[in-house]
């Protein structure tokens, strides 16, 4: 149970967001900010972290669920004011490809205490999200997962990647490329203003993009380390395209010497042009007394190998499952999409929670998309294809091959061809990539 509608003997749940220190809700929010912390074993927070948490949570807009025990605790444990459960959802655009950009559900910061785990209190709370944000017309839900295990059954698939790469920038690093721009250091702090606004060029023309919530400013930054305090050792470059405007940045910091090789760590590499990327790396690769630069959150289709010389300057390691998707409304999703080849495919999406449950004619035909439902009477059309709503969210952003998934046996192909024919349908103008963890 985990529904607010709902009345439980056990637990009953709130809804709320967060609030200034002023308001009497105050302490509802801070107390979920603990669980949630709890949760994922991070140390107490400080007052001070936590209103500077709770004041990026009311910039984002942030709707937070508390599930809560209804009998008195015994003597010295936790007060029952702190959630055993929390479930937080955003709103935000995700770039579908093409330009297009589509209202989706974010969930995030969920947690369930150990001692309540496996008594179906995720299923309860991801069931009614998903439920309401059917409700308020969101077509899509995503989110980032801790383990790869927990939402497959709740119709989440994996739809981006990324990885772990490291730098070879020792003599062998020469990119083949003549700059158009230019780099220059800046103060961290300047990326308050700027990293938001650059971000913006960068999701409007990334599919897989995902607007970011307001902390990315305040850690890439350096303004406020995870636990609040100012982080001294970030360090910032500016790129300016050939118009003089900043059209990227990375802010990095310096590993320490006792790292060897010595070693540049990116914790942030956003660039609005292939040239400011490339330009980015160039003075990445240009920083003295450093012989090796390291990117945790990378993309899987990057650029930089191809422009380097020697392309094995670069090793990456981690690969791993970025965004998964959950289609809620699969005439609206498909819709919302533009497509990388004309064609006509009849899907079978079979859900195990009903939303997207049904057989769907997806046309493209010059740009112009139409899919209606193939049930029964003269529209009764047979499936091309047949999959779960998993597969479809992994499908979704042209990052999955659709005929990967049918060797896998996870997509049923009924007419011959059409695996490869949705690749060529779902396929976006550039690599699908998610910049944003939440
Ligand atoms: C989007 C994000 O925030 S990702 C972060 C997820 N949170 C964490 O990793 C924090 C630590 N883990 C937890 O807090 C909890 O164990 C949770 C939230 C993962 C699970 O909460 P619970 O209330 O125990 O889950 P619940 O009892 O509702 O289980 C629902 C189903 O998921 C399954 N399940 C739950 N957790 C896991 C898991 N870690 N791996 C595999 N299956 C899982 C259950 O077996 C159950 O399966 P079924 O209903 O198909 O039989």
């Amino acid at each position: 149970m985990a529904d607010p509608k709902e009345t439980n003997e056990k637990y009953n749940v709130k809804r709320f967001r967060s609030v200034e220190k002023e308001n009497p809700d105050y302490g509802q929010a801070r107390d979920w900010l603990q669980a949630v912390g709890f949760g994922f074993h991070d140390e107490q927070r400080s007052d001070e972290l936590i209103d500077k948490i709770l004041a990026m949570y009311q910039a984002d807009n942030r709707e937070l669920t508390g599930v809560y025990v209804n009998e008195e605790p015994p003597l010295h444990a936790l007060n029952p004011g702190f959630p055993v459960a929390t479930f937080g959802t955003l709103e935000n655009n995700l770039n579908v490809g093409f330009g297009q950009e589509l209202r989706t559900r974010q969930i995030t910061a969920v947690t369930v205490r150990g001692t309540h785990r496996r008594h179906g209190i995720l299923r309860g709370m991801m069931t009614a999200d998903l439920t309401d944000a059917k409700d308020d017309g969101f077509a899509m839900a995503a989110l980032t997962a801790s383990e790869a295990s927990i939402y497959g059954r709740f119709g989440f698939g994996v739809a981006t990647f990324e990885r772990s790469i490291k730098v070879d920038t020792g003599p062998k690093f020469r990119i083949r490329h003549e700059p158009v721009g230019r780099v220059e250091i800046a103060d961290p702090r300047v990326l308050l203003e700027l990293a938001p606004e650059v971000f913006e060029r960068v999701h409007h023309r990334t599919p897989g993009s995902i607007v970011r919530q307001d902390s990315y400013r305040h850690h890439v930054s350096g303004a406020m380390k995870r636990d609040g305090s100012e982080d001294k050792a970030i360090k910032c470059a500016l790129h300016y395209g050939p118009d003089g405007a900043v059209d990227g940045y990375v802010s990095y910091k310096f590993a320490g010497w006792d790292t060897k090789p010595y070693t540049v760590e990116i914790v942030d590499l956003v660039a609005a042009t292939d040239s400011a990327y490339l330009e980015l790396w160039q003075f990445l690769g240009s920083i003295d007394l450093v012989d090796r630069v390291s990117w945790p959150e990378a993309p899987v289709e990057d650029p930089l190998a191809w422009a380097l010389e020697d392309g094995r300057c670069v090793t990456s390691s981690d690969y791993r499952d970025m965004l998964w998707l959950r289609v809620l409304d699969v005439p609206a999703a498909l819709s919302a999409r533009r497509y990388g080849a004309d064609g006509r495919l009849v899907l079978e999406v079979r859900d195990a929670l009903g939303f997207a449950d049904g057989t769907w004619e997806l046309t493209s035909d010059g740009g112009v998309v139409t899919v209606s439902e193939a049930g029964g009477g003269s529209q009764d059309l047979s499936p091309d294809l047949s999959m779960d709503v998993t597969d479809l969210g992994s499908v979704y952003l042209g990052a999955v091959n659709p005929v990967t998934l049918a060797s896998a046996g996870r997509i049923r192909e009924h007419t011959p061809g059409a695996a490869l024919a949705a690749q060529h349908m779902f396929a976006v103008e550039r690599p699908a990539h998610c910049l944003t963890h939440f």
